[in-house]
């Protein structure tokens, strides 16, 4: 199977869990990168069935109102049953790095409202310890200098994503050579550093379920 079909396949359990999990009438929230988009395809056939969705980004936006979803602003939305998303590593402790698209503060933030975040993802991005990723850390542009000395001053060798400005109009450290052994210990020091908006582990707010994509079927962990 290509990468694609097992993105696919993920996206296709996700909205068989959403079909089982999500009230009718509910609102969905819904990830941004690749994988996200494939589930967003999928769900386009529900969406009658749902009051709509709420957005991790301006693509993920477009996307799912392109289908006819509407979309709803997160500060008019009380509950989100289920929230499906992609990472771009996972562990057994369901803890993630996000954020290789960009969009890990928006995800941050309406994954703090789900009640249920299911990670859709294909095998090669389960991994023992993270950090072979580079973390993406958000960063207020006029702090760049400055939370680039203390990254590296965490071990890490900050890069700036070249050209790359977020939907919130801050820049993305890419920070390499990490290896992640306290997830939760690293998101919540990274956090602390002045003119950083958020990093993108997902370790305080893990994901609930993973649907990992193999050539032998959709695994679920969690
Ligand atoms: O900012 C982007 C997101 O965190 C994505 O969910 C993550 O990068 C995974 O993307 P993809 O499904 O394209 O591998």
């Amino acid at each position: 199977m290509t990468q694609d079909e097992l993105k696919q396949a993920v996206a296709q359990a996700a909205a068989d869990y959403v079909a089982k999990h999500a009230p009718a009438g509910s609102i969905i929230g819904v990830g941004t990168g690749s994988t996200a988009n494939f589930f967003i395809d999928a769900l386009a056939p529900l969406k009658d069935r749902y009051k709509g969705a709420v957005a991790s980004s301006e693509a993920t936006r477009l996307r799912l109102e392109g289908h006819g979803i509407p979309v709803l602003d997160l500060n008019d939305v009380d509950d989100i049953p289920v929230y499906v998303d992609g990472a771009d590593e996972i562990d057994a402790g369901l803890n993630m790095i996000k954020g290789g698209g960009g969009a890990l503060t928006r995800e941050k933030i309406v994954a703090a409202v789900a009640k249920t975040f299911v990670c859709i993802a294909d095998g090669s991005k389960l991994v023992e310890t993270m950090g072979k990723f580079p973390l993406p850390v958000e960063v207020i542009p006029m702090a760049r200098a400055h939370v680039a000395r203390e990254l590296v001053k965490l071990g890490g060798r900050p890069q700036e994503r070249a050209g790359f400005v977020t939907d919130n109009g801050n820049l993305i450290l890419d920070v390499h050579g990490l290896a992640i052994t306290d997830p939760k210990g690293l998101e919540a020091q990274i956090n602390q550093i002045t003119g950083v908006v958020t990093n993108g582990l997902f370790a305080l707010r893990p994901a609930n379920i993973c649907l990992l994509g193999t050539p032998e079927g959709v695994r679920t962990l969690g």
